[in-house]
């Protein structure tokens, strides 16, 4: 069977999971939990089997059911032919996995909904500041290890959680402009078949008002 990903248009820890299966040519079936309807259907008990923590993604493969978006991705890599997502070299490697952690970690989490939803008032200004914190961490390393992708000039598992986390930044009204690296790295991966055909524009639960 395909494997199957329950996830939702705009999480961003979705879209990593797409750009994965995308750029290894993996063909999947999509299960939409919408968070918002019916106070958010991450919540039910038949969900909670599939992730106990509540939260997309989680994907069916090779007949168990994995969550946390790397460990899903790093699976992939693991048992899928296709371009490698971590470089072979271990300091390029290590690299690769500083700048998924700082946003995984370090950004993602922190304007996550559950934690928007429990701060209550100054949702966004709470989210922009620790994107924009974690945006300037992220610019000065960038700068030293970017080439043509985030870490050199090979797409990696960094560049998958770049894009989405600059989509993420761009709906807290972040003005990206003020990171040039990140800004230009997130553009030159918007252009590729495997960022544009998973992108939250264009999925089966995409409303009809946010489609491209
Ligand atoms: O506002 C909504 O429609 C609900 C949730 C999301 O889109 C996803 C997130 O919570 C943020 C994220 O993926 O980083």
């Amino acid at each position: 069977a395909a494997p199957l990903l329950h996830g939702y248009f705009r999480s961003s820890c979705s879209w990593r999971v797409r750009i994965a299966f995308a750029l290894k040519g993996i063909d999947y079936d999509q299960v939409p939990v919408n968070l918002i309807k019916d106070g958010g259907q991450q919540l039910t008990d038949q969900y909670k089997e599939l992730n106990p923590m509540q939260q997309v993604p989680a994907v069916t493969i090779d007949g168990v059911t994995l969550s946390q978006s790397l460990a899903i991705i790093q699976y992939i890599e693991e048992t899928r032919p296709g371009p490698a997502l971590l470089p072979a070299d271990p300091q390029k490697r290590a690299k690769v996995r500083m700048i998924c952690d700082l946003i995984a970690s370090g950004i993602q989490p922190l304007q996550n909904l559950y934690v928007l939803q429990k701060i209550g008032e100054d949702k966004v200004s709470w989210a922009q500041h620790f994107i924009i914190r974690g945006f300037v961490a992220l610019e000065s390393l960038l700068k030293e290890t970017a080439g043509k992708y985030c870490v050199g000039d090979e797409i990696s598992m960094a560049d998958i959680c770049l894009a989405p986390q600059v989509y993420n930044a761009e709906r807290f009204k972040v003005d990206v402009d003020q990171f040039p690296t990140i800004k230009r790295l997130n553009q030159t991966l918007l252009a590729l078949e495997a960022f544009s055909t998973s992108h939250p524009s264009c999925q089966p639960d995409t409303p009809a008002d946010l489609r491209a």
